[in-house]
């Protein structure tokens, strides 16, 4: 759950101005146990004094300065770290709401100070890019108008809300900004546009709510990602008594769209304190879009300004009411973050991945007032390593006839859903790593168990024919007999040798199997990723299937090739010799695989090339040839007693006595060797021939190869 910020509030009591009464009947003051707190007499009982305390109060005698950087300075350093900021100024038609954020040249308000201070950090980023622009809006009448555009040209602009539920204004203009001198340029050009009229009370009375934002976006070229911070500066139009100001009747009809936006703002404020299923935030503009900062997800501050004197004192009690009701109201402030990195594969370990939730920032305790020195980093607010991006930000700013105009907002634009959820899906690559990393686990768990089944099995085979050879005493004359069907038996040299290939055969194709088994995860891992792994490990099966199958262990040889085949589903000849096995295991027969394609002439030089290598007599390898080639087709007898050894020697071909990098390639590796130049083997990364499975050479690695 994101973490809960109340609104702050800060007092500002503004000094008597021309022809006022310093009557002093409100006041700022300063409590025993060092709260502040402002004091008003009861209006209807002057010898009763409400308190209303607050956490940043300012006298008569206050500056600009020590407001800013109380309780504005602060919160730049929120909005670098892509939190959205309001500012809001609260008060009675002339307290000093305009004064306060925009100030004057000599007193510059809360607008300026707080653009230099983004321009004063920008220029202290090193690893970050930062970027600005600047909208500026009112809302005269309940309806919002562009101030940055000419305003006998500007048309109504609609407030929307997008399917994220972002509310957000049309056809807003966001300019670029370079440089405070740039933007203080394009805001005293702006701030002429604003409706402004003389009142009773405050000759240059603004008749509108006006909305200044600032969108930083601070770029992370390392990290490929993108914050999106936002500052609202808003001053709003003051409540107003037509008796007071005297207005005149559109004066009065200003005064009373004025009065009734700030009423149901009291409502909205009043519904969130209730915990009010339905909150009016649609029953004004004004509300609507200052929905993210009241109950929303942006950092609030409300400064409300106080005129002094008994002449206000109502008015005062009234803002005072509103500011102790909008302390109460609790923001869940998200970072706006965007993942510029290309989104990762889809891949089967990410599949079941939860959409993540908006990053809730972490803020610092903003009840208290930080001193300005004690300004943290760039991103001073801890993140949560949230599995996903949070909201995301608008994108950037597109150029239109010399202006940069687009769907711009004090809150973020609409974004498409399934964008949005596109977005949010992104995994890390440490996420994707940790999911692949549990799959590889899992599976070689599995394989392990699978295979400590099939050694059970396979023992239990054996010690059932030895007990079978025991009990019938001839297992030495069935020894000597097959050593005399033998045709290079162990009596001679040539038999011994033989002895010999057979056990480094077995030798070699038990490290083989073993190393299958022991595959390391990341080995594992490039397996499930790779058509090419998967591909290299269904061969690697069907050379242990086929050893198998030689060896007369069909049952265990089937295995084998079916789990080949889950690596390579789609393989034509690997499907028809899981027939041929199958036929011959229900049947209890003598497995005959079917013809073999003829060789293609790439392939035959190679293994010729390969032959001049191998300690085997051209002979055997013809012989081998003849076999593979007549198998299945020629009459059972003869060929079938020297099945097993023709094709013992089709395995020692390939695994017997090559050189000795192929030969240790051939144990490591899962490629298919394919050029034998200067005595190095090179392989080919995607080999497309997939029917000749029986062909298979064990392979040698490349740099980035796995090792099988
Ligand atoms: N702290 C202050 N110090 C000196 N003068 C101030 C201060 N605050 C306000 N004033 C002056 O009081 C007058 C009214 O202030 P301002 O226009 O800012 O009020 P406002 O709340 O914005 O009024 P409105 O709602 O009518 O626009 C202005 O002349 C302004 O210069």
């Amino acid at each position: 759950m994101a973490n809960s910020y109340r609104v702050k509030i800060a007092a500002r009591l503004r000094p008597p101005i021309t022809n006022e009464i310093n009557d002093e009947g409100v006041q700022v003051q300063l409590a025993d146990n060092g709260v502040s707190y402002i004091s008003v007499p009861n209006p209807r009982d002057v010898s009763q004094i409400f308190k209303f305390p607050f956490t940043s109060c300012y006298g008569h005698d206050s500056t600009q300065e020590e407001i800013f950087d109380n309780d504005v300075r602060p919160l730049i350093d929120i909005v670098y770290s892509g939190v959205t900021v309001t500012v809001f100024a609260y008060g009675v038609t002339s307290s000093g709401k305009t004064h306060t954020m925009q100030g004057t040249k000599t007193q510059p308000g809360i607008i300026p100070r707080a653009v230099e201070a983004l321009f004063e950090k920008q220029s202290g980023l090193q690893r970050y890019r930062a970027n600005f622009a600047v909208s500026y809006m009112e809302i005269y009448k309940d309806e919002v108008y562009d101030l940055l555009v000419d305003r006998d040209n500007a048309p109504k602009l609609p407030v929307r809300e997008n399917e994220a539920g972002v509310v957000f204004v049309a056809n807003l203009t966001a300019l670029p900004v370079a440089s405070y001198e740039n933007f203080e340029r394009i805001y005293a050009r702006a701030s002429k546009h604003r409706s402004v009229a003389s009142t009773n009370l405050n000759r240059a009375s603004s008749r509108s709510h006006a909305i200044l934002t600032i969108t930083v976006t601070i770029s992370d070229p390392v990290e490929n990602r993108t914050l999106s911070g936002k500052l609202n500066l808003v001053d709003l139009a003051g409540s107003e008594n037509n008796k007071m100001t005297g207005n005149d009747p559109s004066r009065m009809a200003e005064s009373s769209a004025i009065n009734k936006s700030l009423s149901v703002l009291g409502q909205v404020v009043h519904a969130l304190n209730q915990g009010a299923s339905r909150i009016p935030y649609r029953n004004s503009k004004l509300t609507r879009l200052l929905q993210d900062a009241l109950g929303g997800s942006s950092v609030g501050l409300l400064i409300c300004n106080l005129a002094p004197g008994v002449k206000f004192r109502q008015d005062t009690l009234n803002t005072l009411n509103f500011a102790v009701r909008t302390k109460n109201i609790e923001n869940k402030p998200v970072v706006n973050e965007r993942d510029n990195r290309p989104p990762p594969k889809p891949h089967f370990a990410a599949v079941q991945q939860a959409p993540p939730k908006l990053a809730p920032a972490v803020l610092p305790n903003l009840a208290h007032n930080a001193p300005s020195s004690s300004r943290p980093s760039l991103a001073p607010l801890s993140r949560p390593s949230s599995s996903g991006s949070s909201r995301v930000p608008r994108p950037s700013i597109a150029s239109y006839s010399g202006v940069n105009r687009l769907s711009q907002t004090m809150l973020p634009p609409p974004i498409p859903q399934s964008q949005l959820q596109k977005a949010t899906l992104t995994l890390t690559d440490k996420e994707i790593d940790e999911r692949i990393a549990k799959a590889v686990e899992a599976e070689v768990a599995r394989r392990l168990e699978e295979r400590e089944r099939e050694r059970t099995k396979e023992e239990a085979v054996r010690r059932e024919e030895d007990a079978r050879r025991m009990a019938t005493g001839k297992a030495k004359e069935d020894s000597a007999a097959k050593a005399a069907h033998t045709p290079s038996g162990a009596a001679t040299p040539n038999g011994q040798r033989q002895i010999e290939i057979d056990s480094e055969l077995k030798k070699r194709l038990e490290e083989l199997e073993q190393k299958l088994e022991d595959s390391s995860k990341e080995i594992q891992m490039v397996d499930a990723l790779s058509p090419v792994s998967r591909k290299r490990t269904g061969r690697a099966y069907v050379a242990l299937a086929r050893s198998h199958s030689q060896k007369g262990n069909l049952e265990l040889a089937l295995d084998l090739y079916r789990k080949a085949e889950t690596y390579v589903p789609d393989n034509i000849r690997l499907k028809e010799r899981i027939i041929e096995i199958e036929y011959a295991v229900k049947h209890d027969t003598a497995f005959h695989p079917s013809p073999k394609r003829p060789k293609k002439t790439r392939s035959r030089k190679k293994k010729q090339s390969s032959r001049s290598d191998y300690s085997i007599a051209q002979s055997d390898t013809d012989s081998l040839t003849q076999a593979e080639s007549t198998d299945g087709l020629n009459s059972k007898g003869k060929e079938k007693e020297n099945f097993g050894l023709k094709l013992t020697n089709a395995v020692l071909l390939q695994v017997g006595s090559p050189p000795k990098r192929v030969a240790a390639d051939m144990l490591e590796g899962a490629g298919t060797p394919r050029k034998h130049k200067k005595g190095k083997v090179s392989v080919d990364e995607d080999d497309s021939d997939d029917g000749d499975w029986e062909q298979w050479e064990p392979p040698a690695p490349t740099k980035k190869q796995e090792v099988l």
